[in-house]
């Protein structure tokens, strides 16, 4: 039977997993739900998204894009979750856990639920009834930007599944994606969501002035930072050099095309969070994590200088220039 996928979600990370899954050689049926019905007439004349990616060519029938989101829903088996974590809640607002019963849910999202101060497994899991066997996590250090150049890129298809995590790891393997499988999905989840509360501290330095020196070594206790945290919630053994961990965090902390380091950086130089997220067109995902993790530290207690210096400049407007100063006395 050909795989029926749906894609729920418009943004950049959308545009470029949907390429990938056109790209991919397997015979599928791809979906594409967006909220925006401007877009989606663009994309169905020009076959562009014209407001993310907007090179790559979408060769979806147009019938198959739309932006009722039951409809899309029912006619796929594989559904990817694929909006900011800050916006899943209102995207799946008139979807009961009845309409996502029996299929398999994907998240391509790297942020925790605000207000319930959940990663997305875990809101699948307590909210919809999704059977953690039915879940599965895409991570892996790629950027969308990347992938529409088709420059090499690997993938982390994590489920507690392995069987699900490999079916789908198959669906996206491309000439330029390689992709493999994990079983460590809340530790997966974990450190996508951290890594973009150090992208943001990346920037902040950059912005105030620090060079590439005091960066290498705040990513290198950032990374002690992630392994602290996912050990604390999820102690199984694992390597946090690999790519899905320590890959992940350093092409946030280093790129050029990182959203989460641009608004730090625009942080860093003064920017009020309003101002900075105007002037980006896309979404940073570290600053609604860091308030979620404060919450969720408050139970296990790991320490995390990093991550409280970012909250305390994003959520207490304590100065960037102060607080990093703190925090170079506390790092080695
Ligand atoms: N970009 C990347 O390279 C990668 C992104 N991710 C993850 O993918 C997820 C999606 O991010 P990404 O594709 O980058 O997003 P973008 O920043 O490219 O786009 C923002 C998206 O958010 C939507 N949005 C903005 N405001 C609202 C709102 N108020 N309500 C509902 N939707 C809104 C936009 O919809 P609209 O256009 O209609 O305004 C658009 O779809 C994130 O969790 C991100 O961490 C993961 C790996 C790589
Ligand atoms: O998760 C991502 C790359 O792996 C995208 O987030 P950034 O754009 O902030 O780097």
């Amino acid at each position: 039977m050909i795989p029926k996928v749906a894609m729920i979600g418009g943004g950049s990370w959308a545009t470029a997993i949907i390429k990938m899954l056109s790209d991919n050689f397997t015979a599928k049926e791809i979906y594409w739900w967006m909220r925006n019905q401007e877009s989606i007439t663009h994309l169905q004349k020009y076959k562009h998204n014209p407001n993310y990616l907007s090179s790559v060519e979408i060769r979806i029938p147009e019938d198959n894009i739309s932006n009722n989101i039951s409809d899309i829903i029912e006619k796929a088996e594989y559904i990817i979750l694929n909006v900011p974590a800050a916006f899943l809640k209102e995207t799946l607002d008139g979807v009961s856990p009845e309409q996502l019963k029996g299929k398999k849910i994907i998240s391509a999202i790297k942020g925790i639920v605000p207000d319930e101060n959940l990663i997305i497994g875990e809101f699948l899991n307590q909210k919809y009834n999704v059977p953690y066997e039915d879940i599965v996590v895409i991570s892996g250090p790629c950027h969308a930007e990347e992938v529409a150049l088709e420059k090499l890129s690997y993938l982390t298809i994590a489920s507690t599944n392995l069987e699900l995590a490999a079916i789908f790891a198959r669906l996206l393997a491309t000439r330029y994606i390689k992709t493999n499988i994990s079983d460590d999905i809340f530790g997966t989840e974990y450190a996508a969501v951290l890594k973009n509360i150090y992208a943001v501290a990346s920037g902040i330095c950059h912005g105030v002035g620090y060079g590439d020196n005091f960066q290498a070594v705040l990513i290198s206790n950032a990374i002690r930072e992630i392994k602290r945290f996912v050990d604390a919630v999820h102690p199984i053994s694992r390597d946090i050099k690999e790519s899905a961990y320590l890959g992940d965090l350093l092409v946030t902390a280093y790129s050029q095309f990182s959203r989460n380091r641009t608004f730090g950086n625009m942080i860093g130089k003064g920017y009020t969070v309003k101002s900075a997220q105007l002037e980006m067109n896309m979404v940073a995902e570290g600053y609604y994590a860091v308030n979620s993790m404060h919450h969720v530290n408050k139970k296990y207690k790991v320490d995390m200088p990093i991550s409280r210096a970012v909250y305390a400049i994003l959520y207490e407007k304590h100065s960037p220039h102060i607080e990093m100063r703190l925090l170079t006395e506390q790092l080695n």
